[in-house]
């Protein structure tokens, strides 16, 4: 087949992005001074490439696939098949997102009370276009970065800036007065490549098996063994839509239960399966999910 070409993003998606691949089966490995990592497979050809070009190059087919932002795929408004969303960010398995922050004492409280003022970003498209989809008209100017500091400066009244944990913002005293835009990771791909049949069934492959990781990260797997007595009311516990798989153990009394449950209710399922009669529960780490 012919080699996939496949943006990596370069800055802060890189490492989460490559550790989202070794989860899935793949191993890329960066090197200091040239933007061709290597992968483990002979029909893929990686290139580090920023989340802010990667769509156009997906577009132009200079790359067949890669993964970047909704954000910076919107700004470009660059024509690529969106293969599927991928929810992660730089630090978190939870979407980021672009705020309109403002000095605490300002007297910006609305989005409308930006009219006639200035506000930086590095999102200069999308903010022109929400803002003129709304009637208001303020000078948008680039931002190269560093952002936040230039409201507290007072170079501009406001900032459209992306957060993720919010630790920027409260490091600056900024107070958020609307959010623009939640977005998250996406497998785009160009159209035409979806259109060759070797290609897109790679293409495919790998949605599949990032998607198949990143679902695994929510989820774990829980074991334990229960007096046959106990089973109904251990059962009645776990959330119907998981039905649990049950065993005999080769004392009959006994049954072994298995099932997997949101990886955030396991610290209060598990005291409860315990005090309903559970024992020798394990839990495990899943590394796929399909
Ligand atoms: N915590 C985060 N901070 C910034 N961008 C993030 C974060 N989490 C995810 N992203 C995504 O990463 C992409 C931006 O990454 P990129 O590395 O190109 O910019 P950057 O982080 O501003 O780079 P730099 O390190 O040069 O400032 C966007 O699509 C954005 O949505
Ligand atoms: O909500 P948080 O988790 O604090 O993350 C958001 C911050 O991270 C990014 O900065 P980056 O490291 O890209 O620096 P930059 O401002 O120079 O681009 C972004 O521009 C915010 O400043
Ligand atoms: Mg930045």
């Amino acid at each position: 087949m012919p080699l996939l070409k496949l943006g990596i993003p370069k800055g802060s998606l890189e490492e989460a992005t490559i550790e989202l691949f070794a989860q899935a089966g793949w191993n890329i490995t960066a090197h200091a001074r040239n933007y061709y990592p290597d992968i483990d497979d002979p029909d893929i050809r990686c290139a580090l490439i920023r989340a802010q070009e990667m769509a156009p190059y997906v577009e132009r087919g200079a790359l067949d696939l890669g993964l970047t932002g909704l954000d910076w795929i919107l700004e470009s408004q660059a024509e690529v098949e969106q293969i599927c969303t991928l929810t992660y960010s730089k630090v978190s398995n939870r979407p980021s997102r672009w705020v309109l922050v403002v000095p605490q004492d300002s007297p910006i409280q609305r989005i409308e009370d930006l009219a006639g003022k200035k506000i930086a970003t590095e999102l200069v498209g999308f903010t022109k276009r929400y803002l003129a989809e709304r009637g208001i008209e303020a000078a948008v100017e680039f931002s190269w970065g560093a952002t936040e500091a230039k409201v507290v400066e007072g170079l501009v009244d406001a900032v459209v800036e992306i957060t993720e944990t919010g630790s920027t913002i409260r490091a600056h005293g900024l107070r958020i007065v609307e959010d623009l835009l939640i977005t998250e990771t996406r497998l785009i791909a160009n159209p035409q490549a979806m259109q060759d049949p070797s290609r897109r069934a790679k293409i495919e492959q790998i949605a599949l098996m990032l998607q198949a990781a990143l679902r695994a990260r929510h989820k774990v797997a829980l074991k334990c063994n229960v007096p046959a007595e106990c089973l109904d009311a251990v059962v009645a516990l776990l959330p119907s839509l998981h039905a649990p798989t049950v065993s005999h153990l080769y004392d009959r009394q006994w049954l072994a239960l298995e099932t997997i449950v949101d990886a955030a209710s396991v610290r209060d399922l598990v005291p409860k399966l315990s005090a309903a009669g559970a024992q020798g529960i394990l839990e495990y780490r899943l590394n796929k999910m399909v």
